[in-house]
């Protein structure tokens, strides 16, 4: 990467604004996963033994600009501290006198988590002022976010424009993964696009056709693909507008040589529950009252062929309905596939294929697990993300 990073400069009691993913997700104010968490932790530990003063800012949830008191990061300071083995300060403000209050009686190595960012209007209209306020609190701006990284935020690229700003080691990590996969790929190369946001994920797969040598079609995005083929899909997710579309990457894909993998058969439903009558049909035969909710038997062994075939296996979206046990066979078969091949280097991008991946226990089995949904794929894209390109060049 052409960007610095916190290695290139001296932390040494500096005051150090480090911007961190810490959107976990919780439920009655207990974290139910607390992956991002872990995951930035090198940055932290190398702030600390390096006698930064360590400010860290993170958003949580989607509060709108206003403080919501369900989505404090007051439990992610909590669990922060257990993890570090150190007391980490909180405060219930972002920036502003009692902020700087604290930030100054910070001492070398001491830690303080800010305020939800979110609930500050600036923050996603990457206010100048706020960004500002941001900036007066540090000497360096260290961006460690990359789950963020695609938005252009007053704390995660605004705050850039006024002081000196470098990634952290999870932020450097996730490019370099993410990069290599796409700049220079170990062939076989395969990308596995499953999930239900079809509109989401269409641009991705306009850009991975030129790069891949096997495109694996999975989950609800799929149907508009069956569709496009002319087969019924009853009530399987279908996004109508996009079938033309559909078309138009089945055709791209015979024209760049990419072998292009679509379900065969099926496993359709009654109703969208745990208990619904179910059976496999083959993609010529989905009823007009059933929904297909995960691939079938004969698709995931084909699947799992490509994936023992391949050296290298970006895989974004779930399969099926995998949070129902009665049609999370297909998502267990990639992941199994996966896990079963030490030979093909794994990518996990989007925040359900890496739940998925952590319910069936092969998370570590998987070579890398992206922290970044959204930020993966725009990555994937080709799509510049603010929150890197507004870090200063080496
Ligand atoms: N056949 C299907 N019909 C309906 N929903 C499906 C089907 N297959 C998968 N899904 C749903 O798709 C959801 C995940 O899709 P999504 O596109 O959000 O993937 P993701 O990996 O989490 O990406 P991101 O992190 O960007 O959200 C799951 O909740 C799963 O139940
Ligand atoms: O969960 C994520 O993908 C990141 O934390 C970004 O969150 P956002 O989609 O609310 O910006």
């Amino acid at each position: 990467m052409n960007k610095k990073s916190i290695r290139d400069v001296d932390v040494k009691g500096k005051r150090v604004f480090c911007r961190v993913d810490f959107n976990v997700p919780m439920k009655d104010g207990v974290i139910t996963d607390e992956t991002r968490i872990v995951a930035a932790l090198p940055t932290i530990q190398y702030l600390i033994e390096n006698g930064a003063k360590v400010i860290l800012a993170s958003h949580l949830g989607r509060p709108k600009g206003q403080a919501v008191e369900e989505m404090r990061l007051t439990p992610v300071a909590k669990r922060l501290g257990e993890l570090l083995g150190k007391d980490v300060k909180k405060t219930d403000e972002a920036y502003g006198p009692a902020v700087e209050a604290e930030v100054n009686s910070l001492q070398e190595g001491d830690v303080l988590l800010l305020e939800n960012v979110r609930f500050y209007a600036g923050e996603e209209k990457n206010d100048a002022e706020l960004a500002k306020e941001f900036a007066k609190l540090a000497d360096l701006f260290v961006n460690d976010a990359f789950g963020a990284a695609h938005r252009a935020h007053a704390s995660t690229a605004g705050i850039a424009d006024y002081i000196p700003a470098v990634s952290g080691f999870l932020m450097e990590k996730e490019l370099e993964v993410l990069g290599k996969a796409l700049s220079n790929p170990d062939r076989p190369f395969t990308a596995i696009i499953g999930g239900a946001k079809v509109k989401d994920k269409i641009g991705v797969i306009r850009h991975l056709l030129d790069k891949v040598d096997n495109l694996i079609i999975g989950g609800g995005l799929a149907y508009t693909f069956v569709k496009a083929q002319g087969h019924e899909v009853g009530k399987s997710l279908l996004e109508a507008d996009k079938i033309d579309l559909a078309n138009e990457f089945m055709a791209l894909a015979k024209e760049k040589g990419v072998n292009f993998y679509m379900p065969v058969d099926v496993v359709v439903a009654d109703d969208f529950s745990e208990t619904a009558n179910k059976k496999v049909v083959s993609i010529e035969e989905i009823p007009s009252d059933w929904e297909a909710l995960d691939i079938g038997p004969k698709t995931r062994e084909i699947y799992a062929d490509v994936i023992r075939n391949s050296k290298l296996v970006v895989w974004n979206g779930p399969m099926g309905v995998f949070e129902l046990n009665a049609f999370a066979e297909g998502t267990k078969a990639v992941a199994q596939a996966l896990a079963d091949s030490p030979d093909t280097y794994s990518v996990i991008g989007g925040g359900d294929s890496a739940a998925a991946v952590e319910k069936f226990g092969l998370a570590d089995k998987m070579s890398h697990i992206s922290t970044g949904g959204g930020a993966s794929l725009e990555f994937m894209e080709g799509k510049e993300l603010p929150g890197v390109t507004r870090l200063n060049d080496k």
